[in-house]
């Protein structure tokens, strides 16, 4: 069964203190949420458990062999990343950018085949892409190139999934598709682990969240026990007010 574990992690933000170490697994069929205000780290973080910047000190681990010591195609085949900031390298189209999501299982220069389209087809459907199958990405509005963001990981199919805040640009209707499509996957047996703005979303969808505040400092465990509005009313700087609609805490900024 895969994991990726966070082992005595202090994550390298710059002009930082080291703050808390970090020690968390995401096993499968967890949806891990990370909670922060601007600047915390989040992305540095996602960035660092997706081996794609080293730690301050201590280390990720997959399977429990350090990111460090693994192969980048294993790592590519393995973990999925949703960015949050995407730069468009060359033109290209919609299910050509869906099916990058098959090269770390291709060699260098492999054709992907009827397997690789098969699933293309299928993420583009589930993310409501295939009217603009053939349209370049560079000219689609964010909401759209969101989706095809997510379209590509799902195309990957990754154990891990590493996505930085997957409802951005996202209108109500595709953000619960999204977050249902999260959950879907961590039932399927995958590991999520999503940074997240929307304290509903949070707390409808993550059953585990990691709070980090600005200092470095941080908590983590069951979503219940971290949704406490203290503790969330100090990660924010902001007062909130707490109503429960048919069992489910909702949070609203009180001023
Ligand atoms: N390359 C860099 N050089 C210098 N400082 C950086 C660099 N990358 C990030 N930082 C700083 O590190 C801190 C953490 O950034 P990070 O992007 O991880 O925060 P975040 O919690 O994801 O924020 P947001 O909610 O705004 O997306 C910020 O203060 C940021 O300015």
């Amino acid at each position: 069964m895969s994991v990726l574990e966070a082992s005595g992690l202090v994550i390298d933000v710059p002009g930082r203190e080291d703050g808390q170490p970090l020690d968390f697994a995401i096993e499968p069929g967890q949806l891990w949420g990370v909670l922060g205000p601007n600047g915390a780290g989040k992305t540095t973080l996602l960035h660092t458990m997706a081996g794609l910047r080293a730690p301050r000190r201590g280390q990720v681990l997959l399977d429990g062999t350090s990111l460090a010591r693994l192969r980048r195609r294993h790592l590519a085949q393995a973990l999925g990343v949703v960015f949050q900031e995407r730069q468009d390298g060359f033109p290209a189209t919609v299910s050509e950018t869906v099916l990058i999501g098959r090269h770390p299982f291709l060699s260098p220069w492999q054709q992907e085949g009827t397997e690789d389209l098969r699933l293309a087809e299928e993420a583009m459907a589930r993310l409501e892409l295939e009217d603009l199958a053939e349209r370049l990405v560079s000219q689609l509005s964010g909401g759209e190139r969101q989706r095809v963001a997510i379209a590509t990981t799902l195309t990957q199919s990754p154990r891990l999934w590493l996505a930085d805040e997957p409802t951005n640009h996202l209108d109500l209707r595709h953000q619960v598709a999204v977050m249902t499509l999260l959950a879907e996957q961590a039932r399927n047996g995958r590991g999520v682990l999503l940074c997240v703005h929307d304290l509903n979303l949070a707390a409808r969808w993550c059953d585990h969240l990691l709070l980090l505040y600005p200092d470095g400092d941080a908590c983590w465990g069951a979503a219940q026990d971290m949704l406490v509005p203290d503790a969330l009313e100090r990660l924010y700087d902001q007062p909130l007010m707490v109503a429960e609609i048919n069992s489910a805490r909702v949070f609203v900024p009180s001023n």
